[in-house]
C-alpha cells in the first residue's frame, strides 16, 4: 500500500535529503516580501525531526513542522530584529515569529533547569544553504490530531511516516526522552 496523498512536510515529501558531513552552518529567512528577518546560524544542526505538536510552526497544508536544534550562543539575528516577538511566554520554547509573515525563526529556553537549556530550535526549511542535517525522527505523531487532522487516518500517517525512515514517536525519540529522564534524575539527586 502506498500514501503518497499523505503530506507530511514539504521537505520529507519526495524522500528524506540526508545532508552534509562539512556543513558549518547558514542563514535563515521569514517569507516577507521585503525587509525580511534573518538569523545566522554558525553550526550544523542536531536531532532534526519532523515534530506533529500544535505549537510549532508548519508550513501551508503540512501535517508536521520540522525542527532541529543549533546550540544557542551559535546563532544570532542579523537583520530586522525588531518585527520578532515571542508567540507564548508562558511557553518553555520562547517561539520568535516575525510579525510580518508569522513564520517562527527560532526558538530559546530561559529557564536554567530545562533539560534542554543551551539549545535553540530552527526550521531548517527557511535556509537556502545546502547541507543541513535531514530530520531522523516523527515525534509528537498523536499531536496532529489536535489541529484537525483524521483519527482514522493515523495508520495511514505512521506507515507513511516509516516508509520515509521517520520512527514515529508519540513524544519523542527514546534516546531524547532518555535525556531528559537522566536530567530529571540527577536534578532529584536519585542518579
Ligand atoms: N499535544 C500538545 C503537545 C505540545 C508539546 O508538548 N510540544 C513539545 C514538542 S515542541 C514541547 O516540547 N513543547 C514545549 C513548548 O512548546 O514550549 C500539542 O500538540 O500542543
Ligand atoms: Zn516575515
Ligand atoms: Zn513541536
Amino acid at each position: 500500500m502506498s500514501h503518497h496523498n499523505v503530506h507530511i512536510h514539504p521537505a520529507v515529501d519526495d524522500g528524506v535529503k540526508r545532508g552534509s558531513d562539512s556543513f558549518t552552518g547558514g542563514k535563515l529567512h521569514c517569507h516577507c516580501g521585503s525587509d525580511r528577518v534573518e538569523v545566522t546560524i554558525d553550526a550544523q544542526c542536531a536531532h532534526n525531526h519532523v515534530c506533529g505538536c500544535t505549537k510549532c510552526w508548519k508550513p501551508e497544508g503540512a501535517l508536521f513542522s520540522m525542527v532541529a536544534v543549533v546550540p544557542r550562543d551559535k546563532l544570532r539575528v542579523s537583520s530586522h530584529e525588531e518585527k520578532l516577538k515571542v508567540v507564548d511566554p508562558a511557553a518553555a520554547i520562547q517561539r520568535h515569529a516575525c510579525t510580518g509573515c508569522g513564520v517562527h525563526m527560532y526558538g530559546r529556553i530561559e529557564n536554567t533547569g530545562h533539560p534542554f537549556h543551551g539549545l535553540d530550535f530552527i526550521h531548517t526549511e527557511l535556509s537556502h544553504d545546502e547541507g543541513w542535517a535531514g530530520p531522523e525522527f516523527a515525534a509528537f505523531v498523536s499531536s496532529i490530531i489536535e489541529s484537525g487532522a483524521d483519527p482514522e487516518n493515523m495508520g495511514a500517517v505512521r506507515s507513511r511516516l516509516q516508509e520515509l525512515g521517520l520512527p514515529p514517536y508519540d513524544c519523542l525519540s527514546p534516546p531524547l526522552m532518555d535525556a531528559i529522564a537522566t536530567h530529571t534524575a540527577k536534578a532529584k539527586g536519585v542518579l
